[in-house]
């Protein structure tokens, strides 16, 4: 299983069977080996460009609550390749099957879409920069995980170009980035022994509950 750091890890172990649930989703497989719908592929990557949008005002919010340069350097630096990169992914292929932009922007954002944005932005604005790290951990060191494990384990290449976008150098870069980003944010405001601060056990909550929100994120994706 891929590092991204040591905080991840530790997060990633204390959502226990959430974490399984996220990123062996019944969906994911269907991307490993091609079994799942065109149609169902479509209707989330048609949300998903819904949830970048929302999730890139999170790294957003993420610059302005750094205490540091270097802080709001990754997180811009995430805003950017969020707009710029992943969701070009997400244009290019609803393009190819005719949905345009015009039609992505349009779209109806789905209750379990809202849910897990909204939750994301809410750790930011009533917490601090670590809250908000907690909450946006899972859903980009999980893509890296599922796209690093998919990159190997996929039997068709239906969905390779979804795969390859994750697995590829240019986000696996950003999953190390965040990764070091979350360690050196909690050693500076925790201190060393961050796992016995009284905020552990809250920041690691909230991790497991953005996981449990990717979860439903992949539910909903069956649904359309
Ligand atoms: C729901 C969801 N989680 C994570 C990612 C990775 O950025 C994404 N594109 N969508």
């Amino acid at each position: 299983m891929t590092r991204y750091g040591e905080t991840f890890p530790a997060w990633r172990a204390a959502a226990g069977d959430h974490w399984h649930a996220y990123t062996r989703h019944a969906f994911v497989e269907g991307l490993r080996d091609g079994s799942l719908p065109r149609a169902a592929f479509l209707d989330y990557l048609v949300q998903d460009y819904i949830f970048l949008i929302h999730f890139s005002r999170a790294w957003a919010l993420a610059v302005t609550k750094a205490d540091t340069v270097d802080e709001m350097r990754l997180a811009a630096g995430t805003v950017n390749a969020l707009i710029n990169d992943e969701m070009a992914l997400h244009i290019r292929i609803c393009a190819e099957a005719g949905i345009s932009e015009d039609a992505l922007s349009e779209a109806e954002e789905k209750t379990q879409n809202i849910a897990y944005t909204r939750y994301v932005l809410d750790a930011g604005h009533s917490g601090d920069f670590l809250d908000l790290l907690a909450a946006l951990a899972p859903c980009v060191l999980g893509y890296g995980e599922i796209g690093a494990r998919l990159s190997h384990e996929a039997t068709s290449d239906t969905y390779a170009d979804w795969i390859a976008t994750y697995a590829g150098e240019d986000y696996q870069q950003v999953c190390h980035d965040v990764g070091g980003l979350i360690d050196s944010a909690i050693a500076r405001r925790l201190g060393p022994a961050a796992q016995d601060s009284p905020r552990w056990a809250h920041l690691s909550a909230r991790f497991t509950t953005a996981t449990r929100l990717e979860v439903g994120f992949w539910d909903m994706g069956f649904e359309g």
